[in-house]
Parts: structure tokens; C-alpha cells; sequence
């Protein structure tokens, strides 16, 4: 168990990071790091308290980083809610963090050279918040196949800009353990697969879906959504937990099926389907009929807002 950590230490730079992680190993204690982007809720603080719950003396790092290359230009990094102090209250009030790693930056930017900066390197299939010319960053980590279905599709950098500042993280925090939740449930699937080829010495955990009183899943985007719209977003919750009961109480159910009554619901409900999937929960693999293991996910806009959830049914095959 952890021992009371008090406010916890704010670390800006890499290297006292990297220092403050040999420092607690030193001590004995196991490094587990809990990744985030900031405008802390319910769902961020159940990571820290299983962070917490590692076996063992544990020293609990949360960084909290707006990773600029998951994002496409068109997409909402400079929109994406931030509130560093009330952050900061959150996890103190947890008594379970003893260091936050906050860095103004973790890329190497580099010199503009004629007038490129900003722009995507020539022959790069896609381009984020981040593209550098010149001797800016330009080393990139790619899951080959887990990165693009689902939201690889519309978002063509994301999972690109995740696993790269994710390794990054490691190699800056060298953590023993890494929390993931599984809301973002193809990335946590895409970090343990990015681990495992590429034999990081982390161990990753996923952590279940935190939801609101009224299912929905508790995101840092929900922020922006109307009072009508977050009403209207219920209908995710709600079509993925019909869906479950439905493949519960019918064995072999075609996933078209299925898809198609969550399609109909959101799109009642006033929302604007990106997908909707039915895969395997390790391989992301669309399955046809629900005979074994699977995860429902699903990605519809409300307004402005891109919002994602999905629901794991465990059928035994
Ligand atoms: N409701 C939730 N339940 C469990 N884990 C969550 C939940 N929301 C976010 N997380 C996890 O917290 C970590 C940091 O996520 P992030 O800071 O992007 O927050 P977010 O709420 O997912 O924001 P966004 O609005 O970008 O989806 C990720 O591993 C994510 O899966
Ligand atoms: C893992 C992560 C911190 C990488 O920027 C981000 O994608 C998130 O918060 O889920
Ligand atoms: N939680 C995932 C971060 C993103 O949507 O960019």
C-alpha cells in the first residue's frame, strides 16, 4: 500500500522527472504512472486510486500533457479544456499521488528551415498539431494494424501521436506500471500491444469505465456539450447496454444486427454516427455473430462534440 503522499511534488522538466523515478526505485518503491491530459474527473481520480492499490510501496506519478501529435489541424486540441489548478487540488485531495509531471513541452520543436515549420514532411501520409521541418521530431512509434480501424479512421494521426508520446513517457518516467482506462479502449489495447512488441519493462493495467449517475461515461470533453446535448448523448449508454442485454439473451446474434438497432438509437437521439463496431476485445478484429468475447464500441458527435464509450461482453466461445 501506499503511504500517505501529501501534495504531491509538481515536476516540470524531463530530467528531474527521470531523477525523481531512479530515486523512488532506489528506495524500493514500484513507479506506477498514470497518463492524462489534464481537466481531471472521477474517471482520472479511479486510475490514481488504482494506482494507489498496486501491490507493494508504490510512488504515484500523473502527468498531465496535451499531447499536440494526436491531433489533427482540424481537430480540437486548441479548444481541449485545461485547468491545471483545479487539477492540482484533485490530486492532492486523493492523499495518493507523489508527483505530477507536468511539462511545457516534449518535443524537440526545431529550427524552421525555408519557411516549412508547421507543415507535414514531405510524403507524410497525414500531418498533426505538431509537423516540425527541419531538425524538429520526426520519429514516429505506429501500432501497424491496431491503429487503424475504429478511431484511426477518422482521426488518421491519433493512435501515431499516442504511442510515440506514451514511449516517450516511459522512457522520461521509466514507470514499473502504467493505468489505462478502458473508455479509450483501443488505445489501451494499443499500448499493451506496443508494450509487448516492443518489450518495454512496464507493466499496463486497464482500468473500468467511470459513468455519471445516469451512464454517462465521464469524459474531459463533456465539458462542452449543451444541457440539451448531453441528454441527447444518454442514447450511448443506453443502445450499449440494450445491445449487451440483447447478445446476453440471444446466443449467436449477427453483429449487423445489433449495430444496426445502436445506429437507429443514436441517430433518434439527434446524434451523428462515426462508427459503430463489433470486435474481438483483444484483436479488434470485427467479429459477424457475437459468439465469443467481444466490445461493442462506438464514436457519434453531439453537437461539436466527438464523444466514445463501449461495453465488453463476455460470451464465453
Ligand atoms: N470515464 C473514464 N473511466 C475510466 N478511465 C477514463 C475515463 N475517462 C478517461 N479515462 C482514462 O484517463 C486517461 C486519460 O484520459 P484523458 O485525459 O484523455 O481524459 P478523457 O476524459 O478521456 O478525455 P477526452 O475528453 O479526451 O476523452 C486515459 O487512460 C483514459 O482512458
Ligand atoms: C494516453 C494519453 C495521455 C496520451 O496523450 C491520452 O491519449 C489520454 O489522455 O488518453
Ligand atoms: N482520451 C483520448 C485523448 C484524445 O481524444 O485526444
Amino acid at each position: 500500500m501506499a503511504a500517505a503522499a501529501g501534495e504531491p511534488e509538481v515536476i516540470r522538466d524531463k530530467a528531474a522527472m527521470r531523477a525523481w523515478s531512479r530515486r523512488q526505485r532506489a528506495e524500493g518503491k514500484t513507479v506506477v504512472l498514470v497518463p492524462t491530459m489534464g481537466f481531471l474527473h472521477e474517471g482520472h481520480l479511479s486510475l490514481v486510486s488504482a494506482a494507489a492499490a498496486v501491490p507493494g510501496p508504490v510512488a504515484v506519478v500523473v502527468s498531465i500533457y496535451v499531447n499536440p501529435s494526436q491531433f489533427a489541424p482540424t481537430e480540437d486540441l486548441a479548444t481541449y479544456p485545461s485547468d491545471l489548478a483545479g487539477d492540482l487540488r484533485k490530486l492532492a485531495s486523493t492523499g495518493a499521488v507523489h508527483a505530477v509531471f507536468n511539462p511545457p513541452d516534449l518535443y524537440h520543436r526545431g529550427a524552421a528551415v525555408s519557411g516549412r515549420r508547421a507543415e507535414a514532411p514531405a510524403g507524410a501520409a497525414a500531418s498533426s498539431c505538431l509537423e516540425a521541418g527541419g531538425d524538429g521530431h520526426e520519429t514516429w512509434i505506429r501500432v501497424e494494424r491496431l491503429e487503424k480501424g475504429l478511431c484511426g479512421a477518422s482521426r488518421p494521426v491519433f493512435f501515431r501521436g499516442v504511442a510515440t508520446v506514451v514511449a516517450k513517457l516511459f522512457n522520461v518516467v521509466e514507470p514499473d506500471v502504467a493505468m489505462f482506462g478502458k473508455k479509450d479502449y483501443q488505445q489501451w489495447r494499443l499500448i499493451c500491444r506496443m508494450v509487448r512488441d516492443l518489450d518495454f519493462a512496464v507493466e499496463i493495467i486497464g482500468s473500468e469505465i467511470v459513468r455519471e449517475a445516469d451512464g454517462l461515461a465521464m469524459s474531459s470533453r463533456n465539458v462542452h456539450l449543451s444541457p440539451e446535448e448531453r441528454e441527447k448523448a444518454l442514447s450511448i449508454s443506453r443502445s450499449l447496454l440494450n445491445a449487451r442485454t440483447a447478445a446476453l439473451n440471444n446466443s449467436n446474434s449477427a453483429s449487423e444486427h445489433i449495430k444496426d438497432q445502436i445506429v437507429q438509437t443514436l441517430t433518434e437521439a439527434g446524434g451523428r454516427v462515426d462508427y459503430v463496431e463489433i470486435v474481438e476485445q483483444e484483436s479488434l478484429v470485427p467479429v459477424e455473430t457475437i459468439d465469443r468475447p467481444v466490445v461493442i464500441c462506438v464514436a457519434a458527435w453531439f453537437g461539436k462534440v466527438r464523444l466514445i464509450d463501449n461495453i465488453e461482453i463476455h460470451i464465453q466461445s
